[in-house]
């Protein structure tokens, strides 16, 4: 039984153990899917690395392998590792042997980036590529901005409190002009990255981070707990949805330092 919890800017899914996660990750990416397919025809759902793949792998068995219209599915990229697409570091590599390859998405609507050009030139392909998939209203626009509203991001969160390749104390974190950005720099390897900024991620409709395990506690009260201007706002703390829905999915090692929720064992 998850523990729910929250306010209005964010809701909190506290849950006992990953299997109890997966399935309640697997409900709500399926939720998600049929609202947006009953309303905009389509699904616009942007992925990051990471166990967030893993931890979606509930999707590719019954009864979601059957349920969802994998068909209306538009798959983008949060952040990508800029590394051939069948490296061991690559996001889609990933993405495609533990979801895509066991359930009938369409190839043409897996939108990787293109691993052969500088991570520069990759950001501002992707850039572009975003742009006809708006043009073209796979992806929906911002009511308040220019922005890509995507349906749903999913993002993990790294110890430190990045997220997508946003990470700490980077300048990454102020670029309010692109959608899609590089680094050359990541503390997390591989070192070149593209990852969506903080706007695009915030002009989502769904925005959905996923995080588990002891080490990600401390990260996780920064991000969520009111805990003063003294401390270090953590790049997942900037994850504030303009007009969308934030939903945190956490298991209890990582909602361990959370204020308002003791746990008994
Ligand atoms: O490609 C990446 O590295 C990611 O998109 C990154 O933001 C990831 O989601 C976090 O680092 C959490 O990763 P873990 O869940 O594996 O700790």
């Amino acid at each position: 039984m998850a523990l729910l919890g929250g306010n209005k800017d964010k809701e909190l899914r506290i849950h006992e153990n990953l299997d109890e996660l997966g399935t309640d990750l697997a409900d709500y990416i399926a939720e998600l899917s049929e609202t947006s397919v009953k309303e905009r025809g389509v699904f616009a759902v942007a992925l990051s690395g990471g166990s967030l793949i893993g931890l979606m792998g509930k999707l590719c068995e019954a009864p979601y392998n059957k349920t969802v219209d994998w068909t209306k599915w538009y798959i983008l990229w949060a952040d990508e590792r800029v590394v051939a697409k069948n490296h061991v570091d690559s996001n889609y590599k990933l993405a495609k042997d533990g979801l895509f390859s066991k359930v009938p998405i369409v190839p043409s609507h897996v939108n990787s980036i293109n691993d052969s050009v500088s991570a520069e030139e990759a950001a501002s392909e992707y850039e572009f590529v975003i742009r006809q998939l708006v043009k073209s209203r796979v992806i929906g626009v911002s009511d308040t901005s220019d922005c890509p509203k995507f349906d749903l991001v999913l993002l993990g969160m790294g110890s430190d409190g990045h997220v997508a390749s946003l990470f700490p104390n980077h300048s990454v974190l102020d670029e309010n002009n692109e959608w899609v950005t590089f680094i050359t720099d990541s503390p997390k390897p591989p070192p070149e990255r593209i990852t969506f900024t903080l706007p695009v991620i915030n002009s989502a409709s769904n925005v959905a981070i996923v995080v588990t395990g002891e080490n990600k506690a401390e990260a996780a009260h920064l991000a969520i707990d009111d805990v003063g201007p003294d401390c270090i706002v953590v790049p997942a703390r900037m994850v504030q949805p303009t007009k969308g829905k934030l939903v945190w999915f956490l298991d209890k090692p990582a909602a361990s330092k959370l204020e308002g929720f003791q746990f008994s064992d």
